[in-house]
């Protein structure tokens, strides 16, 4: 499909840096996920300077490979995936790293520390509900950590296939049979929420509740960044990134890589350095390379897991143009098919 028609689909863009609400904004946005869903490929160019900058777009035929997708909306609990299913099967990973918590908000080192968020993250997590409200969710991870749970169940609130998360209860014998559901539709309205320590925020040690400031006045700032950024150096008494990570990854690698393998997907709420230790495996960073890795709060952030391999596809923001970009056919469907249930 030449770009000339595609253009005609959609008029002309307005310069980037001047979408305020656009109309354009969003029609860009709808007709191009309409072409990734029917197998188009949308490349996005910006030409010109800052704000007169042009889209150049080129559309073209996706590689057929996509076709073969399953569809998530109608089947994602499926069991039976065949190989070949499995070898083409694609699974979305959104990572979320909890909003601000009330020792975010007074600067104190936080690590285990099990400390609720506050208003303000609470409004983070609502709006990275919002963020990733049309993409699939089948399953969901957290930490044991309050502040990472209340993110998780913050933002599911926004998403719209409005299943309910239910945390998962098998601490003991009776909590799981106290916790049965007995209703197969209900069942199938629910996304399982495992809670796990294993991806706890890293244990900072003797600096928990230390205030960073203060603690870098004290022990200089060049170490405290050593404690708070370094791969291999742990804070006194507590645990480094490469502990963390001993723990973290080999979670991530025995529990949650298997549902996406069987094209399951997941979203993982967790901390600033358990994500951390998570995406320097996913994106095969070095111990140097990780030291400039930092993760806001409250920002989700799009991974395709395909044939083995984890996509980084950036921060999903609806269906603007970098929405758009995150999106693959799969995930186009997935949004297009919630258009048609909830008109
Ligand atoms: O544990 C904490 O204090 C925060 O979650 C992360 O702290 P950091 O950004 O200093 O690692």
């Amino acid at each position: 499909m030449a770009a000339t028609s595609f253009h005609q689909a959609i008029g002309t863009l307005q310069p980037h840096g001047c979408f305020i609400n656009s109309g354009c904004h969003q029609e860009y946005g709808n007709s191009s996920l309409q072409l990734i869903s029917k197998g188009f490929r949308v490349d996005i160019g910006r030409r010109g300077s800052s704000c007169s900058r042009e889209w150049s777009f080129v559309v073209s035929q996706a590689s057929t490979s996509q076709a073969s997708v399953l569809n998530p909306v109608s089947s994602p609990s499926k069991k039976t995936t065949t190989d070949s299913q499995k070898k083409s099967s694609e699974a979305a990973l959104i990572l979320i790293r909890h909003g601000e918590s009330l020792w975010n908000e007074k600067n104190l080192f936080t690590g285990c520390v099990d400390v609720p968020l506050t208003k303000k993250g609470v409004e983070e997590a609502i709006e990275a509900g919002k963020r990733i409200s049309n993409i699939p969710v089948d399953i969901i991870y957290t930490s044991a950590l309050i502040r990472a749970q209340m993110t998780a169940m913050l933002a599911m609130t926004q998403h719209r296939r409005k299943k309910v998360p239910i945390v998962i209860h098998n601490e003991s014998e009776q909590a799981k049979s106290w916790s049965q559901i007995f209703s197969k539709e209900t069942k199938t309205q629910c996304i399982p929420v495992i809670t796990d320590w294993q991806l706890n925020e890293r244990m900072y040690g003797e600096l928990q509740g230390l205030n960073k400031q203060e603690t870098a006045d004290r022990y200089g700032k060049e170490q405290v960044h050593e404690w708070r950024r370094s791969y291999d150096i742990p804070p006194p008494n507590g645990e480094s990134l490469e502990m963390c990570a001993e723990r973290a990854v080999a979670y991530f690698k025995e529990y949650i890589e298997p549902q996406l393998l069987s094209g399951k997907n997941v979203m993982i709420a967790a901390h600033g350095n358990s994500l951390r230790s998570i995406i320097m495996y996913l994106d095969k960073l070095t111990s140097q390379e990780v030291i400039s890795l930092e993760l806001s709060t409250g920002i989700p952030m799009l991974y395709i897991f395909k044939e083995g391999k984890f996509i980084r596809r950036g921060s999903p923001v609806a269906p603007t143009e970098a929405g758009v970009y995150a999106y693959t056919k799969r995930l186009a469907q997935y949004r297009q098919k919630l258009d048609d249930m909830f008109q």
